[in-house]
This record gives structure tokens, sequence and C-alpha cells, in this order.
């Protein structure tokens, strides 16, 4: 499902990834870890296609993704990769049931599909009720929540999420988690995880330590 290999980036003189290899399959819950600075989000933005690696290959649902060009890029970055970030990202202007739909209607769908498709998501997170809110009107968890749903709507192989419960209080994290393994339990859905959160580390399938921009070697 997704596989690095060799992976190293610098951003100036500093060297954050020195050679990561890593692989993960469908169905999985991988949390990464590591001291602040330690390159997590650098990894989690190279695994996404946001960013490229100095050296390396990323190779996401089979498709070695260095050998696409910018356009073949977005439309398989749209398709294929769910992001979810610490603070939604919402767009204000427009409902949950808009903002849901914009990755749908960028992939090509009819606005009728792509509407439809955006109102089963928010009814997977329990959010029906509240599809003409706009992102001012909904609760932190809720934002979230929408967040998650927009990050699922094009039924990507892999949903990357880059500390997504890092501004929620304990009940809306706790919520937050759980709706991840819901997911992978209900529509086998990949999560890559970002964390500083220990509890949710502990519960995921894997946790990845990164520490001197190498994945540290678990002990046996
Ligand atoms: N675009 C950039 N230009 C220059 N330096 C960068 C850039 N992005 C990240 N860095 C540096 O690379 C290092 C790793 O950053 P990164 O955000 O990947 O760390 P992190 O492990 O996610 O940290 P945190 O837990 O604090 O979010 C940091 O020293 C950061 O300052």
């Amino acid at each position: 499902m997704i596989e690095l290999e060799g992976i190293t980036k610098s951003f100036g003189s500093l060297q954050v990834l020195k050679g990561i290899d890593l692989t993960i399959a469908k169905g999985e819950i991988v949390s990464i870890v590591g001291p602040s600075g330690a390159g997590k989000t650098t990894l989690l933005q190279i695994m996404g296609t946001l960013d490229r690696p100095d050296s390396g290959r990323v190779v996401l649902n089979g498709t070695e993704v260095n050998r696409l060009n910018e356009k073949a890029l977005s439309a398989f970055r749209n398709k294929e990769i769910g992001f979810v970030f610490q603070f939604h990202q919402l767009l204000p202007e427009f409902t949950a049931l808009e903002n849901v739909a914009i990755p749908a209607l960028i992939r090509g769908e009819s606005a009728g599909n792509a509407r439809r498709k955006a109102m089963e998501m928010l009814e997977l997170m329990g959010l029906q009720d509240r599809a003409s809110h706009k992102p001012a009107e909904l609760s932190g968890g809720e934002k979230q929540r929408v967040a998650v749903a927009r990050a699922l709507v094009n039924r990507p192989s892999a949903v990357l999420a880059d500390e997504p419960s890092g501004s929620l209080d304990t009940q809306n994290k706790e919520e937050l988690h759980r709706l991840f393994f819901d997911l992978r339990d209900r529509l086998g859905q990949t999560f890559v995880i970002v964390t500083h959160d220990e509890g949710l580390a502990s519960k995921t399938d894997r946790t990845i330590h990164i520490i001197d921009g190498k994945i540290k070697k678990e002990e046996l």
C-alpha cells in the first residue's frame, strides 16, 4: 500500500531525514512519534506527495509517484490520499456538506454525485444533522469529524493525519480516535498518524519512532 525506500530530505544544511525505509499495509493504523523537529511532518508530507524527497522512492498503491508530472500528481493525490491536519482547514464560507463534496467535485464527479457521496460520509460520522452548518457553527470535535469526512470522500488508499487531535479536548480526542479504528474496521481504511498523544500511539497497530532522521529499530 505505502512503500518508502531510502528517503532522504534536507532543508539547507539541515538533513532532516537520513534514509527512511517503511512499508505500510492496507488496513493498518500506524502512528509516527518522535521528538519535536525529528522530521515526522516532513516524512508525512513526502508520503502524501506534498513534498518530494531528495532521494529515495515513494510507491503508493503500486504507483511510483516520483515518475508523475505535476498535473498527474495532483490528480493522483486527490484520489488516493486523504489529509487531516491539526487545524481542520475547512473553508469558512462553505457548509459542512460543501466542504466534504469539494474533493469529489475536483475529481470530476457531477454536483449531484458529489453531494450524495458527501452526505454518505457525513452520515458515517453521525453528522447528517450538521450538513448545512458552516464551520463557525460547528464544535471543535464536529469540525474535525467533517475534516475526516472530507479526507474520505474519494475513498483514498490512505488517510494521513498530522496531529489530528492536537487541538481537541479529552472527550473529543477520544471520540476521534475511536472513529479512526471504527473506519478501519468498517471500510478497511489505512491510517498513518503523526501524534504526540501516547494514549493514541499505544493503541495503533504499529508505532514508528523517528530519532535523528532515522527509524529507531525495535528492540527484539
Ligand atoms: N520548509 C522548510 N524549510 C526549512 N526547514 C524546515 C522546513 N520544514 C521543516 N523544516 C525543519 O525540519 C525539521 C523537521 O521538521 P518537521 O516539521 O518535520 O518536524 P516534526 O517532527 O513534525 O516536529 P513537531 O513535532 O514539532 O511538529 C525542523 O527542524 C524544521 O524546522
